[in-house]
């Protein structure tokens, strides 16, 4: 195995393992509950773990959106911001970050991911057009709805098999988006919505030769490619680790590389940047940056700061080059695998490979005497949390939403509770603990039951919905 890859638990002997390349300088306190309060906590929260207080969460999985630790540098950078309304300091760093490793020419800065995905989809998308992507994000697919828009999913077919073991379960099926450009018509098409790493398969990657692929075909019908790069450097690390010829190219040479083969792409940084929150859309052509950075000012802020204070636009940019560091990553994605190899060594189904940034636990699987329709992940998340206070979230048919042309609710093939590592966060015993929760849970998976909806919101239910028990 060389240097670069994972050493995993299995090298018992001769083993020289990988560590963290930071150490803890400061630390955040956390409680443990009694059983009965965490049964209350979770009745109280309609057992959705969303609408749990976070003070009585003991580790929290729920995301690795805004949660992670920064570093000393970005705290030190924070006594640097320039909070200027217009033109601060911060913004051309940030800037010039964006352009040196993600090699965009123009930026505009967001207050988060969904910001971003706002702005792309008025920018690029005309009422009735098609938006085929590598598998639907909640946010992101409602951003182009509103736009007047439909996703078409052309993903590869293995992306809905939790069990295959394809290195690059993100990859789109080019034979899928073709059809459909040829079925709809080129100018039918606003543009191809592409995200590495593909959150809703389970963190699965794209590989380099599947974007250049997509670039050429796209090229044909000239249609333009928008990446959600959220956490495309956890990308270009498999790409770095699975793909033949990338194992001597470094993550930032690696991520280059990919997004050289886009028009541009939006960004939640609360994830890959390494900040608390941010986010950005970074574009090639000047069309539609022109047309973003107008409604820029509508909806986020002047386009030099874009709902973000100066200072957060001074940890983003260091954010961004420590992110990209291989020895970081590696540690990164390796945590993950961590956890996900003691869940698979003790015979427990997850999403295979393991992604980037989160463990799926398979929920059809484990509690497969549970109907679809009386939610089986989001039980199986509060199950968790009752047991130890872990705190994970459903990735199922709740948050796959209604279909809105029919109301029927959308059943998704993978029906999961996904549990997220935050970055820089936890320790490998807080990881341990996690895994022995999960195990205790699926030991009692026989006698578990679903549950049933009382309370359902209109937009994105997953995050406000309410359940009681079935009996
Ligand atoms: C893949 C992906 N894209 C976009 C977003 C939207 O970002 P944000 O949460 O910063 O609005 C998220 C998370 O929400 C995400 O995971
Ligand atoms: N993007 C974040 C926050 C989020 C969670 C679930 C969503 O469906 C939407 C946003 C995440 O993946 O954790």
């Amino acid at each position: 195995m060389s240097e670069k890859h994972v050493v995993t638990m299995g090298q018992q002997f001769g083993r020289r393992s990988w560590a963290e390349p930071w150490k803890i300088k400061m630390v955040e306190p956390i409680k443990t509950m009694s059983a009965e309060e965490r049964q209350k906590a979770i009745e109280g929260a309609g057992y959705n773990t969303f609408l749990l207080r976070s003070e009585d969460v003991y580790i929290d999985l729920l995301t690795d959106s805004g949660t992670s630790a920064m570093s000393d540098r970005q705290w030190a950078a924070l006594m640097l911001g320039d909070e200027a309304y217009a033109g601060s300091r911060n913004f051309y760093d940030l800037e010039e970050a964006i352009r040196s490793y993600y090699g965009y020419k123009y930026v505009v800065p967001t207050h988060q991911g969904r910001g971003a995905e706002h702005l792309i989809s008025q920018v690029a998308i005309e009422p009735g057009q098609l938006v085929p992507g590598n598998m639907y994000f909640t946010t992101t697919k409602l951003h182009q709805e509103l736009a007047g828009g439909k996703f078409v999913d052309v993903i590869i077919d293995e992306a809905h098999d939790p069990a295959s073991q394809h290195p690059f379960k993100g990859n789109v099926d080019l034979d899928k988006l073709e059809a459909l450009i040829q079925r709809a018509g080129p100018e039918k098409i606003a543009y191809v919505s592409v995200a590495g790493t593909v959150n809703m398969a389970g963190g699965q990657p794209i590989s380099m030769e599947n974007i250049k692929a997509v670039r050429a075909l796209t090229d044909k019908y000239g249609i333009r490619v928008y990446l959600d790069a959220t956490r495309m450097m956890e990308n270009a690390y498999f790409i770095q680790e699975r793909e033949p010829g990338y194992q001597d190219k470094s993550v930032a040479e690696i991520l280059k590389e990919f997004c050289s083969y886009t028009d541009g792409a939006w960004m939640s940084a609360k994830k890959d940047n390494l900040v608390n929150i941010g986010g950005w859309l970074a574009l090639n052509h000047e069309d539609h940056f022109e047309a973003a950075r107008n409604l820029v000012v509508v909806y986020e802020g002047l386009h030099t700061y874009g709902g973000m204070a100066g200072r957060d636009m001074a940890a983003l940019a260091i954010g961004i080059q420590e992110a990209v560091q291989d020895d970081y990553v590696r540690a990164r994605v390796g945590q993950v695998r961590y956890l996900g190899e003691l869940l698979t060594d003790w015979g427990i189904p997850i999403v295979q490979p393991i992604g980037g940034h989160a463990i799926f636990l398979d929920a059809r699987k484990i509690y497969e005497h549970i109907p679809q329709d009386q939610f089986p992940a989001q039980a199986l998340a509060a199950h968790i949390y009752a047991d130890s206070g872990v705190r994970g979230m459903e990735r199922g048919v709740v948050s796959a939403g209604r279909n809105p042309e029919t109301g029927e609710h959308n059943y998704p093939k993978l029906e999961l509770v996904r549990l997220t590592i935050p970055r820089r966060v936890y320790t490998q015993a807080h990881m341990d603990v996690v895994a022995e929760s999960v195990k205790a849970v699926y030991d009692r998976r026989k006698e578990a039951k679903g549950l049933k909806m009382v309370y359902e919101p209109k937009y994105l239910r997953f995050f406000q919905a309410r359940f009681e028990p079935l009996a």
